[in-house]
C-alpha cells in the first residue's frame, strides 16, 4: 500500500518508519526542513531506541522516502496519516492550527479518492471538522475522501516495541470501506483490532491518558498518607496491584507524570467536557495533586536544610521520563527553577537530554558531562528521572565524592535500607527517610 505520513514527529516518524518496515511504501512529510534534512541522511532528529536503525534499513530497501514538498508526497498515496502536533493553548485546550493546516494542504493537492487517518490526538468533533475543510478546499469534487480516527497509544522510549506490541488498535469511521482498509494495512502487527465510531475513538484516547493519569495522581496522594503514617507505599502498590481489577502498571509513585501527553491531554479534556458543560471535577483535582506533587522534593529539601540558599545541589535525569531525549512538561524544569529561586546552585546531567533541556532550563544551570562531574561537592542530589545509568550507578561513589551524601530521589530507585548501609542519607517518595542516626519521623509530630 502506498502511504503517506504527514508530521514527522515522535508519533508520525514512528509510525511511518514502522508502517514501512511491515512492508508497506511509505512517504513522510514535514514542514520543518531540518529534519527531512537529517531524516534523508538517514539520521532521526529524536533519540527513540532502535529507530535510527529501522529509519536506514527501510531506506535502503526503498520503502521509506522524506520530502518537504506536501505535492510529492501524497501524489501517489492512497492513505494519508495525518500526525501532526495538537499542544496546548495557553487556556488548556488543544491548539489545532497545524490540523487545520494538513487538512487545507491535502484539499488542494490530492488527485484521486484517498483515505485520511488520523493519530493525532484530536478533540471529540475534529475529525468531522478535517472531513469538512477538506470537502470546503478540495479542487476536483468528485474525489471521495473518507476519514477514519486511528488514536496513538505508544509511549516515548519504548515506542517502536509499543507500536509492535500494542494492546489495540483502535479504528473510528463511520465508512466500513475505509475502516477495512486500515484494518488491512494494520495486519501484519498482529494486535487485537477494535472498531467504533470515529467519536468514540476520539474519547478513547482521551480517557485512556486521563484515567492513566489519574491512576498516578491517586498512588501520589497515597503516597503522601503513607509518609504521615509509616507505611511504604511500594509495597501498598505492589499489595494493591495483586488484585488484577487494579493492575500493577501506573501505580509508581513519584514527583508526578510531565511528557507531552499527560498534561496537555488532561488539561484539554477539561476544557472539552467544559464546552459540553459538564464540570469533569475528578480530573480538575488529578490535574491539581499533579501540580503539587511536582514540588514535593524542594519542600522534602527545605525541611532538611531550613535553607537551600547557597547549596551546591547536583540534579540527575532531566527528561520527562527515561530513554528519550524529550523535554515537554518534564517535572525537571518546575524543580530547577524553583531551586535556583531558592539560591542553590545547579549542576545537571542527563544521559541524553542534556542539549534540548538547554533549550528549556534556566541559564544558571551549568551541565555535566557525567553522573561523577555532576555530584562532585555538591550538598545533596535529586534524583528526577529513573534512567538505567542513575539506577546502575555505583552507590558507594555517592559519599566518596559529595560534600555530604544526601539523596532525594523523586523516582523510588533504591532501596532505602540498601543506602542506610552506604552511609547516604536518603529521602524518597511515600516511605520513611533514613538517616545515618536512624531518627524515624513520629507519626505523632
Ligand atoms: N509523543 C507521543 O508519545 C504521542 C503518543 C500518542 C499520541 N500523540 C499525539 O500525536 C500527535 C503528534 O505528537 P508528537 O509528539 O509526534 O508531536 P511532535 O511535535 O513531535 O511532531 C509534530 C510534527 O508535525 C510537523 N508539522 C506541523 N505542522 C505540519 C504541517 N502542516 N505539515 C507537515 N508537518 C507539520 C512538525 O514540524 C513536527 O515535526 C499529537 O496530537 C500528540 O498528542 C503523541
Ligand atoms: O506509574 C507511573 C507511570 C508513569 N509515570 C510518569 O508519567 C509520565 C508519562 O509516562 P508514560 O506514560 O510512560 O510516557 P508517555 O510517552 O507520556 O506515554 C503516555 O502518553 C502517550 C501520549 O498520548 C500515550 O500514547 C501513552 O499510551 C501514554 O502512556 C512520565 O513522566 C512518568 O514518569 C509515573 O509517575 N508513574
Amino acid at each position: 500500500m502506498k502511504i503517506a505520513v504527514i508530521g514527522t514527529g515522535y508519533v508520525g516518524l514512528v509510525t511511518g518508519v514502522c508502517l514501512a518496515d511491515i512492508g508497506h511504501r511509505v512517504t513522510c512529510i514535514d514542514v520543518n526542513i531540518t529534519k527531512i534534512r537529517l531524516l534523508r541522511e538517514g539520521k532521526s532528529p529524536i533519540f527513540e531506541p532502535g529507530l535510527q536503525e529501522m529509519i536506514q534499513r527501510n531506506m535502503l530497501e526503498n520503502r521509506l522516502r522524506f520530502t518537504n514538498e506536501i505535492n510529492a508526497g501524497i501524489d501517489q498515496a492512497s492513505i494519508i496519516y495525518i500526525a501532526v502536533g495538537t499542544p496546548s493553548n495557553e487556556d488548556g485546550t488543544a491548539d489545532l492550527s497545524a490540523i487545520q493546516d494538513a487538512a487545507v494542504s491535502i484539499a488542494k493537492h490530492i488527485k484521486h479518492d484517498v483515505v485520511i487517518v488520523t493519530k493525532s490526538t484530536v478533540p471529540i468533533g475534529t475529525n468531522d471538522r478535517i472531513k469538512a475543510i477538506i470537502e470546503d478546499h478540495k479542487v476536483d469534487k468528485s474525489i471521495r475522501v473518507d476519514i477514519v480516527s486511528n488514536p496513538e497509544f505508544l509511549r516515548e522510549g519504548s515506542a517502536i516495541s509499543d507500536t509492535f506490541n500494542g494492546d489495540r488498535i483502535v479504528i473510528g469511521s463511520d465508512s466500513e470501506k475505509a475502516a477495512d482498509i486500515i484494518e488491512e494495512i494494520n495486519k501484519p502487527f498482529q494486535i487485537p483490532i477494535f472498531r467504533t465510531s470515529i467519536r468514540s475513538a476520539e474519547m478513547i484516547k482521551y480517557a485512556s491518558n486521563a484515567f492513566l493519569a489519574t491512576k498516578i495522581s491517586f498512588i501520589n496522594e497515597i503516597s503522601n498518607l503513607c509518609e504521615k503514617l509509616d507505611a511504604d507505599v511500594t509495597e501498598v502498590a505492589q499489595g494493591m496491584g495483586m488484585d488484577k481489577r487494579i493492575g500493577t502498571h501506573f501505580l509508581n509513585a513519584g514527583i508526578g507524570y510531565g511528557g507531552s501527553c499527560f498534561p496537555k491531554d488532561t488539561n484539554a479534556l477539561v476544557q472539552i467536557a467544559g464546552n459540553a458543560n459538564h464540570e469533569f471535577e475528578l480530573l480538575k483535582s488529578v490535574i491539581e495533586v499533579n501540580k503539587k506533587q511536582q514540588k514535593i522534593l524542594i519542600e522534602k529539601a527545605k525541611k532538611r536544610f531550613d535553607s537551600l540558599d547557597g547549596l551546591t545541589i547536583a540534579v540527575l535525569g532531566l527528561a520527562f521520563k527515561p530513554n528519550t531525549d524529550d523535554m515537554r512538561e518534564a517535572a525537571s524544569i518546575p524543580v530547577i527553577s524553583e531551586l535556583i529561586q531558592s539560591g542553590a546552585r545547579v549542576l545537571a546531567y542527563d544521559p541524553i537530554a542534556n542539549e534540548n533541556a538547554k533549550r528549556v532550563l534556566p541559564k544558571e544551570v551549568t551541565f555535566c558531562k557525567s553522573i561523577e562531574e555532576a555530584i562532585t561537592k555538591t550538598d545533596c542530589v535529586f534524583i528526577l528521572t529513573e534512567w538505567p545509568e542513575i539506577v546502575q550507578f555505583e552507590l558507594a561513589k555517592y559519599p566518596l565524592f559529595m560534600n555530604r551524601a544526601v539523596i532525594f530521589d523523586g523516582r523510588n530507585c533504591f532501596d532505602p535500607k540498601k543506602l542506610l548501609a552506604y552511609r547516604i542519607e536518603y529521602h524518597s517518595v511515600g516511605r520513611s527517610s533514613t538517616y545515618l542516626e536512624v531518627l524515624k519521623p513520629s507519626i505523632l509530630k
